[in-house]
């Protein structure tokens, strides 16, 4: 069969078509690419392999249903054809394995007879990441040409570009989620931000609404901190917030949301929690923080809890577009204010924001 240049052109027609089904993933990419090569040399056997720690792995595969072969296995490197290829470092065909003397005598002819071999080293950044290779078990018909190393050569390419295409694709994406991960944590005591706050709270707010559930904010500062940093300096003060912020982290609630508000103020979110039940677990948390030994001085921090339920903030609710964070800037507004008067009962106890019920009047003025 003489070879003629439209065959060549037709493996750049397939590469692109395999190319356009990007979508398909990258197995399903190789496998159309390792059935083209077959069909382009008239093999049996096509194979894209790994080479690693001097095994050879056979990463993708496509062969006749009576060879018994499969992505995964692994060979010693030594014994295969591909070592021979890898060796030469540039694409290697044999028509006649049986009646070649470098290759008759070589322990992958002993161990899988195969007689005809076209072959080529796949090479990221320089370095050998594998093979691709085509064979059978009978000896090639005609001569291999200067047309078909062009073809494995060009097939290899886009491998190469594709693997390493991919790798970036990944890369980038790890990094994408390293960087997502990185604004919404607060850097000095690894708990989520104000920002992270504010996405995972604000959608809670509104399945509370949505429920007519309840929910309780605490805005937790610790006590004069300011004497703190002046005391035993800013470095000492930075210790105490990463111990207070591990601390809060650890006594709250799985359910319970802890972030860094700002300074020296954390904001607890407790979902499902009435006023009650949030002054029991506040409570609990500000005495664990004062039996803890975070430096020289004693740490205790003071506790501001504001409280939801159905009914509450109705002069919020004819605000219907915003309700959600009119309704969590009020909560955080009246916890601040309940902080305010612990601070002024002086400090290291919690205190709920009493909130009052307005008249209809009083609503519809609102
Ligand atoms: N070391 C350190 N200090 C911080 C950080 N952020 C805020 N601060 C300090 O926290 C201190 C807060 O002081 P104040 O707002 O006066 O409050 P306080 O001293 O805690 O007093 P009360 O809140 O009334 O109990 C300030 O001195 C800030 O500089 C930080 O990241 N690291």
């Amino acid at each position: 069969m003489a070879v003629t240049a439209s065959s060549s052109e037709k493996v750049i027609r397939g590469l692109y078509q395999i190319t356009n089904n990007h979508d398909q993933g990258f197995e399903a990419q190789i496998e159309q690419i390792l059935k083209m090569g077959l069909e382009r040399f008239n093999l049996d056997i096509g194979i894209l392999s790994k080479i690693e720690d001097n095994q050879y792995i056979v990463k993708y595969c496509v062969v006749p249903d009576d060879v018994e072969l499969t992505s995964g296995v692994e060979f010693d490197f030594n014994s295969t054809y591909c070592h021979i290829t890898c060796q030469a470092n540039e694409p290697t065909a044999i028509e006649h394995i049986g009646e070649d003397d470098r290759y008759a005598n070589h322990p992958a002819y002993q161990a899988f007879g195969l007689e005809s071999y076209i072959g080529m080293p796949i090479k990221l950044n320089g370095e050998i990441y594998g093979t691709l290779n085509f064979s059978s078990a009978t000896p090639y018909k005609r001569q291999f040409q200067e047309s078909d190393i062009d073809a494995i050569q060009l097939v290899t390419a886009w491998v190469e570009v594709e693997i390493i295409r991919r790798r970036q694709e990944k890369r980038l994406k790890e990094l994408n989620q390293i960087l997502e991960r990185k604004a919404y944590e607060d850097s000095l005591t690894c708990i989520p931000n104000r920002r992270a706050m504010f996405k995972h709270v604000s959608p809670d707010v509104s399945r509370i609404i949505r429920e007519q559930g309840k929910a309780s904010l605490a805005i937790i500062d610790i006590d004069l901190f300011k004497n703190i940093n002046d005391t035993y300096g800013h470095q000492i003060g930075d210790d105490v917030l990463k111990k207070v912020a591990s601390a809060l982290n650890e006594s709250k609630r799985d359910y319970d949301f802890i972030s860094r508000f700002g300074g020296e103020e954390f904001l607890l979110w407790l979902p499902n929690t009435n006023a009650q039940a949030a002054e029991t677990v506040c409570t609990r948390i500000k005495n664990n923080i004062e039996k803890l030994s975070l430096c020289a001085t004693t740490v205790t921090i003071s506790i501001g809890i504001s409280s939801y339920s159905d009914g509450d903030l109705q002069h919020l609710k004819n605000k219907q577009s915003k309700l959600n964070r009119l309704i969590l800037d009020e909560l955080i507004s009246e916890a601040d204010q309940a902080l305010y008067h612990a601070k002024d009962a002086g400090r290291n106890c919690v205190k709920s924001y009493q909130r009052v019920t307005l008249t209809n009047a009083e609503l519809a003025m609102c």
